[in-house]
């Protein structure tokens, strides 16, 4: 079944029938005619697309897969890349298209990989989202606040909006963490979903309808740290994810493969969800104070004013986000339109500058954040 490549295409994606002596010209415009779709799922090389016009398609659905055409050369493809394919789009099974452009991307979450012989390479993980839902539980386990200062760092450096949604809100009060955010202009919101709505995996569960509309019509990838209740979320959002999934069978392990890979699962009505099964670790040592500045554009205005080179820290010489943040007095308030963007109220400007430099620390060490940092 596995037949060799021999030449410059694998021969069950060549489009044309017979390659002929006749020289390929090079330069024509590239597939012009191409099908445009978005990747939900990457297996083995594989790479499952959602066309943007189903209709080639048998069954019209849309879903079709596609290997790379050679021409693309090694450059990563993420789930959430927009693609160009040609070749058979019938989504028959056993059908390959051909993959042969990805367009520009317009947001892209990446992590550094923080293990082995790969630490400091970055990693891009998806493309294209356009927010980042940090899923942190209430209590059991209790919230890790330097990781979500890093899942915010990597939100602002991806240009996403972050969203923080605290689950198992049935357990805790967590207005205490959720103060630490509010200077960032970062938006929450509580879930809880009782024994019998998790048991359904229903939608009955309190605050997953707020979640929904926050992300509807859009594309929304989901992190947290494993037990936080995240697939409990997903399956309340995505009736049915876990069917399409596949669960782990137990006796044969099989459907792990399926379910440790990133997935792109469409919401009831419009919009995506991206889960992040394997994704258990975040570093962000690839972060610069420039990149994180991206998140905050009162600030970024402000920082135009410093030295060349400031790093906007704590103590930097001549800083003038100090300068901003003393003269608060002036109006009282701060202005807010970078907070406001993502739906909170005014702070005042010494709590948020101290809050956008609490999130400069961890963007400068490199780490785990699955595992406990010491202040
Ligand atoms: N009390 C309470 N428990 C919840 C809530 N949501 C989820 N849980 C429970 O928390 C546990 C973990 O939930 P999961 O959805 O499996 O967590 P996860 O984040 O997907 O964890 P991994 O599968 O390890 O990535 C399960 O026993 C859930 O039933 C909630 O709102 N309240
Ligand atoms: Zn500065």
């Amino acid at each position: 079944m596995a037949r060799r490549d021999i030449g410059t295409d694998d021969p069950r994606v060549h489009v044309r029938p017979g390659r002929g002596s006749r020289p390929r010209t090079k330069q024509r415009p590239a597939h012009a005619d191409a099908a445009e779709g978005m990747v939900t799922r990457i297996d083995r090389g594989h790479y499952r697309i959602r066309l943007a016009d189903p209709s080639p398609t048998l069954d019209a659905a849309g879903d079709i897969t596609a290997m790379k055409a050679r021409e693309l050369g090694r450059g990563k493809i993420v789930v959430g890349d927009r693609v160009a394919v040609v070749g058979d789009l019938s989504g028959r099974d056993g059908t390959l298209a051909r993959l042969v452009r990805i367009e520009e991307r317009r947001t892209l979450l990446r992590r550094s990989a923080d293990d082995g012989d790969a630490v400091g390479t970055e990693r891009p993980i998806v493309a294209n989202a356009d927010i980042l839902v940090i899923v942190t539980a209430a209590a059991d386990p209790e919230p890790r606040p330097r990781m979500i200062d890093r899942y915010l760092v990597a939100a602002y450096d991806a240009g996403m909006e972050p969203l923080l949604v605290l689950t198992k809100s049935d357990l805790a009060d967590a207005s205490a963490l959720l103060a630490l955010y509010e200077p960032l202009g970062v938006r929450s919101l509580p879930t809880s979903l009782d024994a019998a709505s998790r048991a359904e995996a229903s939608c009955a569960g309190e605050g997953v309808d707020a979640v929904r509309e926050a992300i509807e019509g859009r594309t929304a990838v989901f992190v947290g740290h494993s037990g936080v209740g995240k697939s409990t979320l997903i399956n309340a959002l995505v009736p049915g994810a876990h069917r399409a999934t596949g669960r782990v069978n137990e006796v044969t392990g099989r459907g792990r493969h399926t379910s440790t890979n990133l997935q792109a699962l469409e919401l009831p009505g419009s919009g995506w969800v991206i889960d992040t099964p394997g994704v258990r670790s975040f570093g962000v040592s690839h972060v610069s104070s420039a990149d994180v500045l991206r998140g905050f554009p009162d600030l970024a205005a402000v920082a135009e004013d410093c030295p060349r080179g400031c790093t906007h820290e704590t103590g930097a010489i001549d800083c003038a986000i100090d300068d901003w943040a003393a003269g608060e007095a002036d109006d009282g308030r701060a202005p807010t339109h970078g907070a406001h963007q993502y739906g909170a109220g005014p702070g005042t400007r010494p709590a948020r500058v101290d809050s956008f430099r609490r999130l400069l620390v961890p963007s400068r060490l490199a780490g785990d954040p699955a595992r406990p940092v010491s202040r």
